[in-house]
Protein backbone atom coordinates (compact mmCIF):
# COMPACT_ATOMS: atom_id res chain seq x y z
CA UNK A 1 0.00 0.00 0.00
CA UNK A 2 1.37 3.45 -0.88
CA UNK A 3 -0.38 5.52 1.03
CA UNK A 4 -0.02 9.89 0.43
CA UNK A 5 -1.15 12.23 2.33
CA UNK A 6 -1.85 15.56 0.06
CA UNK A 7 -3.75 19.03 0.93
CA UNK A 8 -2.37 22.87 0.34
CA UNK A 9 -0.35 24.31 3.12
CA UNK A 10 -1.97 23.96 6.71
CA UNK A 11 -4.54 21.62 5.36
CA UNK A 12 -3.60 19.48 8.58
CA UNK A 13 -0.88 16.77 6.57
CA UNK A 14 1.31 16.70 9.53
CA UNK A 15 -0.84 16.57 12.17
CA UNK A 16 -2.34 13.25 10.57
CA UNK A 17 0.52 11.64 9.64
CA UNK A 18 1.46 12.12 13.54
CA UNK A 19 -1.57 10.05 14.47
CA UNK A 20 -0.88 7.45 11.47
CA UNK A 21 2.67 6.85 12.80
CA UNK A 22 1.16 6.03 16.28
CA UNK A 23 -1.03 3.52 13.95
CA UNK A 24 0.97 2.03 11.19
CA UNK A 25 4.28 1.32 13.87
CA UNK A 26 5.84 -1.04 10.66
CA UNK A 27 5.24 1.21 7.96
CA UNK A 28 7.68 3.64 6.52
CA UNK A 29 7.16 7.32 6.85
CA UNK A 30 8.06 9.63 4.22
CA UNK A 31 7.78 12.63 2.28
CA UNK A 32 8.20 14.85 -0.80
CA UNK A 33 10.18 17.21 -0.95
CA UNK A 34 13.17 16.14 0.80
CA UNK A 35 13.21 12.12 1.17
CA UNK A 36 16.36 11.22 0.40
CA UNK A 37 19.68 12.63 1.44
CA UNK A 38 19.76 14.41 -2.40
CA UNK A 39 16.56 15.30 -1.82
CA UNK A 40 17.22 17.25 1.36
CA UNK A 41 19.64 19.81 -0.83
CA UNK A 42 16.83 19.96 -3.37
CA UNK A 43 14.02 20.35 -0.98
CA UNK A 44 16.37 23.49 0.15
CA UNK A 45 16.73 24.80 -3.03
CA UNK A 46 13.08 24.73 -4.04
CA UNK A 47 11.69 26.35 -1.18
CA UNK A 48 14.48 29.02 -0.39
CA UNK A 49 12.91 30.83 -3.52
CA UNK A 50 15.92 31.52 -5.21
CA UNK A 51 14.93 30.09 -8.81
CA UNK A 52 13.72 33.06 -10.95
CA UNK A 53 12.69 30.91 -13.26
CA UNK A 54 9.06 28.61 -12.29
CA UNK A 55 10.20 26.18 -14.67
CA UNK A 56 13.57 25.34 -12.89
CA UNK A 57 11.97 25.24 -9.79
CA UNK A 58 9.49 22.65 -11.18
CA UNK A 59 12.47 20.47 -12.21
CA UNK A 60 14.01 20.92 -8.84
CA UNK A 61 10.63 18.96 -7.70
CA UNK A 62 10.80 16.66 -10.29
CA UNK A 63 14.51 15.44 -9.50
CA UNK A 64 13.20 15.21 -5.72
CA UNK A 65 10.47 13.16 -6.98
CA UNK A 66 12.62 10.59 -9.28
CA UNK A 67 15.01 10.24 -6.25
CA UNK A 68 12.60 9.33 -3.78
CA UNK A 69 10.99 7.18 -6.39
CA UNK A 70 13.86 5.74 -6.92
CA UNK A 71 15.64 5.06 -2.89
CA UNK A 72 12.67 5.06 -0.89
CA UNK A 73 9.13 4.29 -2.96
CA UNK A 74 10.74 1.26 -5.17
CA UNK A 75 12.59 -0.45 -2.72
CA UNK A 76 9.51 -0.85 -0.45
CA UNK A 77 6.83 -0.83 -2.85
CA UNK A 78 5.62 -4.28 -0.90
CA UNK A 79 5.50 -2.65 2.58
CA UNK A 80 2.97 0.14 4.10
CA UNK A 81 4.53 3.41 2.79
CA UNK A 82 2.68 6.20 3.91
CA UNK A 83 4.16 9.75 2.23
CA UNK A 84 3.35 13.41 2.92
CA UNK A 85 2.91 15.09 -0.82
CA UNK A 86 3.67 12.98 -3.84
CA UNK A 87 2.71 13.72 -7.86
CA UNK A 88 -0.23 15.23 -6.73
CA UNK A 89 1.70 18.24 -5.27
CA UNK A 90 4.12 18.17 -8.25
CA UNK A 91 1.20 18.60 -11.17
CA UNK A 92 -0.97 21.03 -9.34
CA UNK A 93 1.89 23.21 -7.68
CA UNK A 94 3.48 24.03 -10.95
CA UNK A 95 0.43 25.93 -12.10
CA UNK A 96 2.50 27.87 -14.90
CA UNK A 97 2.13 25.05 -17.07
CA UNK A 98 -1.19 22.59 -18.45
CA UNK A 99 -1.87 19.92 -16.51
CA UNK A 100 -1.64 17.21 -19.44
CA UNK A 101 2.03 18.52 -20.27
CA UNK A 102 3.15 17.94 -16.30
CA UNK A 103 1.09 14.66 -16.21
CA UNK A 104 3.70 13.32 -18.68
CA UNK A 105 7.08 15.01 -16.91
CA UNK A 106 5.39 13.48 -13.64
CA UNK A 107 5.17 10.19 -15.08
CA UNK A 108 8.74 10.27 -16.41
CA UNK A 109 9.70 11.12 -12.43
CA UNK A 110 7.92 8.29 -11.07
CA UNK A 111 8.41 5.86 -13.68
CA UNK A 112 4.70 5.26 -14.19
CA UNK A 113 4.07 4.21 -10.01
CA UNK A 114 1.47 6.17 -8.88
CA UNK A 115 0.14 5.99 -5.00
CA UNK A 116 -2.37 3.34 -4.45
CA UNK A 117 -4.44 5.64 -2.01
CA UNK A 118 -4.68 9.04 -1.76
CA UNK A 119 -5.92 11.21 1.23
CA UNK A 120 -7.11 15.00 0.24
CA UNK A 121 -7.59 17.40 2.97
CA UNK A 122 -9.27 20.09 1.86
CA UNK A 123 -9.98 23.66 3.24
CA UNK A 124 -12.04 26.76 2.95
CA UNK A 125 -10.75 30.34 1.72
CA UNK A 126 -11.80 31.51 5.19
CA UNK A 127 -10.15 28.60 7.18
CA UNK A 128 -6.48 28.82 4.75
CA UNK A 129 -6.49 32.41 5.94
CA UNK A 130 -7.19 31.99 9.48
CA UNK A 131 -4.15 29.17 8.98
CA UNK A 132 -1.83 31.34 6.88
CA UNK A 133 -1.96 33.62 9.98
CA UNK A 134 -1.28 31.98 12.52
CA UNK A 135 2.15 30.76 11.22
CA UNK A 136 5.48 32.04 9.64
CA UNK A 137 5.10 31.52 5.85
CA UNK A 138 7.58 30.21 3.15
CA UNK A 139 7.87 31.35 0.12
CA UNK A 140 5.44 29.25 -1.32
CA UNK A 141 2.86 30.14 1.07
CA UNK A 142 3.74 33.92 0.85
CA UNK A 143 1.76 33.51 -2.71
CA UNK A 144 -1.40 33.69 -1.05
CA UNK A 145 -4.74 32.34 -0.63
CA UNK A 146 -6.01 32.42 -4.24
CA UNK A 147 -2.87 30.71 -5.29
CA UNK A 148 -3.59 27.82 -2.97
CA UNK A 149 -7.43 27.67 -3.75
CA UNK A 150 -6.58 26.98 -7.41
CA UNK A 151 -3.90 24.54 -6.58
CA UNK A 152 -6.35 22.95 -4.39
CA UNK A 153 -8.71 22.74 -7.19
CA UNK A 154 -5.82 20.96 -9.28
CA UNK A 155 -5.10 18.34 -7.08
CA UNK A 156 -8.98 17.33 -7.29
CA UNK A 157 -8.54 17.97 -10.84
CA UNK A 158 -5.00 15.68 -11.08
CA UNK A 159 -6.70 12.81 -8.74
CA UNK A 160 -9.81 12.38 -11.23
CA UNK A 161 -7.07 12.62 -14.59
CA UNK A 162 -5.00 9.88 -13.47
CA UNK A 163 -7.88 7.96 -11.85
CA UNK A 164 -6.15 7.51 -8.38
CA UNK A 165 -8.17 5.79 -5.35
CA UNK A 166 -8.47 8.87 -3.41
CA UNK A 167 -10.63 10.32 -0.27
CA UNK A 168 -11.33 14.50 -0.02
CA UNK A 169 -12.06 15.22 3.31
CA UNK A 170 -13.13 18.69 4.72
CA UNK A 171 -9.92 19.65 6.82
CA UNK A 172 -12.01 22.21 9.28
CA UNK A 173 -13.66 18.95 10.55
CA UNK A 174 -12.27 18.05 14.37
CA UNK A 175 -8.65 16.30 14.13
CA UNK A 176 -10.42 13.25 15.21
CA UNK A 177 -12.96 13.12 12.67
CA UNK A 178 -10.89 13.59 10.33
CA UNK A 179 -8.34 11.06 11.57
CA UNK A 180 -11.92 8.40 11.77
CA UNK A 181 -12.58 9.11 7.89
CA UNK A 182 -8.60 8.43 7.03
CA UNK A 183 -8.90 4.93 9.28
CA UNK A 184 -11.98 3.77 7.71
CA UNK A 185 -10.64 4.97 4.10
CA UNK A 186 -7.35 2.78 4.74
CA UNK A 187 -9.12 -0.35 6.85
CA UNK A 188 -7.47 -0.16 9.45
N1 LIG B 1 -8.67 19.54 12.04
C1 LIG B 1 -8.08 20.66 12.44
N2 LIG B 1 -8.81 21.67 12.97
C2 LIG B 1 -8.21 22.83 13.36
N3 LIG B 1 -6.89 23.09 13.29
C3 LIG B 1 -6.10 22.12 12.77
C4 LIG B 1 -6.65 20.86 12.33
N4 LIG B 1 -5.63 20.09 11.87
C5 LIG B 1 -4.51 20.83 12.00
N5 LIG B 1 -4.78 22.04 12.56
C6 LIG B 1 -3.83 23.14 12.84
O1 LIG B 1 -3.56 23.79 11.59
C7 LIG B 1 -2.18 24.12 11.48
C8 LIG B 1 -1.56 23.44 10.26
O2 LIG B 1 -1.57 22.03 10.46
P1 LIG B 1 -0.41 21.07 9.91
O3 LIG B 1 -0.77 19.69 10.36
O4 LIG B 1 0.93 21.61 10.27
O5 LIG B 1 -0.67 21.24 8.33
P2 LIG B 1 0.25 20.87 7.07
O6 LIG B 1 1.20 19.79 7.51
O7 LIG B 1 -0.74 20.40 6.06
O8 LIG B 1 0.93 22.15 6.65
C9 LIG B 1 -1.54 23.71 12.82
O9 LIG B 1 -1.53 24.84 13.66
C10 LIG B 1 -2.49 22.64 13.35
O10 LIG B 1 -2.46 22.57 14.75
C1 LIG C 1 6.01 18.19 -3.72
C2 LIG C 1 5.86 19.63 -4.08
C3 LIG C 1 5.67 20.58 -3.11
N1 LIG C 1 5.55 21.88 -3.45
C4 LIG C 1 5.41 22.89 -2.39
C5 LIG C 1 4.26 22.73 -1.46
C6 LIG C 1 4.73 23.38 -0.16
O1 LIG C 1 4.45 24.78 -0.22
C7 LIG C 1 6.24 23.21 -0.20
C8 LIG C 1 6.81 22.21 0.79
O2 LIG C 1 5.91 21.37 1.29
P1 LIG C 1 5.85 20.92 2.82
O3 LIG C 1 6.97 19.98 3.09
O4 LIG C 1 4.49 20.39 3.00
O5 LIG C 1 6.05 22.26 3.63
P2 LIG C 1 5.98 22.48 5.22
O6 LIG C 1 7.11 21.69 5.81
O7 LIG C 1 6.12 23.97 5.31
O8 LIG C 1 4.61 21.98 5.65
O9 LIG C 1 6.56 22.80 -1.53
C9 LIG C 1 5.62 22.30 -4.79
O10 LIG C 1 5.51 23.50 -5.09
N2 LIG C 1 5.81 21.37 -5.76
C10 LIG C 1 5.95 20.05 -5.47
O11 LIG C 1 6.14 19.22 -6.39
Amino acid sequence: MYVVIEGIDTAGKSTQLDLLQKKFKDAIFTKEPGGTQLGVKLRAMALGGEAKSKIAEMFLFLADRAEHIEEVIKPNINNTIISDRSVISGIAYASQLDIDKLVDLNLIATENILPSHVILLELTPEELKFRLSQKENDSIELRGIDYLINIQNRMKITLEKLNINYIAIDASLKIEEIEKKIEDFLNV
